[in-house]
């Protein structure tokens, strides 16, 4: 794509992508929360398709990586929990601390499961991103295989949350990683834990899963 083959386009565009995601989070956020004459909503929802008809013009397929993506260097802007690009994504950001990863988020409506409380497979998925990026930042990528999650206590919206993770053991190709969600007001306070399994692929895995992604060579 020769609109972004400098470096300067190619991030004119990521902040582009994000600031589309900080538009259509908001739009979530207010479509979930709103309480708006019914008029109102049969017009948003007119404008909303009207707005979005050019984005459409120029899809990319099934196994088509974004042209702003660095998919080795780990820049996914699309991804579901973590991707500034994301309507869906919190999003939540994880940092390197030590051996530990620390991720920060605030979850809106649109994540509630139980009354002003977030939904238990949204928790699993924070935690199954968390637990990824420690294999991955440990230097042992792998693929989830299992996710075990214990609630304890309920994750409040619209509140401030620390989720924590690191791997506890690898044994040849299966690594083990546990992880944490609390408050970031109350840290110690653990609400969800989770431990999962993950499998650092075979070549012929990688190849058989993933080969149609990889050979398009971005
Ligand atoms: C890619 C390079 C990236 C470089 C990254 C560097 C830095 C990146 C930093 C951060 C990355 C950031 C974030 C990470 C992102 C996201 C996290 C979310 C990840 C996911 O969301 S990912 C989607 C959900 N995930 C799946 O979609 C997997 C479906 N699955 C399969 O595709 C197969 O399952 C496969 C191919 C994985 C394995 O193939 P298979 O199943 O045939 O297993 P295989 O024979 O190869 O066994 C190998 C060993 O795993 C053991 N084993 C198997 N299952 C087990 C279990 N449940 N419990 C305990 N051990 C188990 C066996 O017992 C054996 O152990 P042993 O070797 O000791 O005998």
């Amino acid at each position: 794509m020769s609109e972004i083959e400098n470096g300067q386009g190619l991030q004119a565009r990521r902040a582009a992508i994000t600031d589309l995601g900080d538009a259509l989070r908001l739009l979530i956020e207010q479509a979930t929360a709103t309480e708006a004459p019914t008029a109102d909503l049969l017009r948003a929802a007119a404008l909303i398709r009207q707005a979005g008809a050019p984005l459409g013009e120029r899809a990319r397929g099934r196994f088509e990586t974004a042209s702003a993506d660095d998919l080795l260097g780990g820049v996914r802007l699309y991804n579901p929990v973590t991707g500034g690009g994301s309507a869906f994504a919190p999003p939540l950001e994880i940092h390197r601390d030590g051996d530990v990863a620390v991720g920060s988020c605030t979850l809106g409506r649109a994540f509630e499961g139980p009354p002003s409380f977030a939904h238990g497979g949204v928790s699993a998925m924070l935690l199954d991103q968390m637990l990824g990026y420690a294999c991955g930042m440990s230097g042992h990528p792998g693929m989830t295989v299992q996710l075990d999650t214990a609630y304890r206590q309920p994750v409040p919206l619209y509140t401030p949350l620390r989720l924590t993770a690191r791997v506890a053991a690898v044994d040849r190709r299966v690594i083990t990683a546990t992880g944490t969600i609390a408050t970031a007001e109350d840290p110690a306070s653990i609400l969800v834990r989770a431990t999962g399994t993950f499998v650092a692929l075979l070549p012929e895995q990688a190849q058989r899963l993933f080969g149609p992604v990889m050979g398009r060579g971005r």
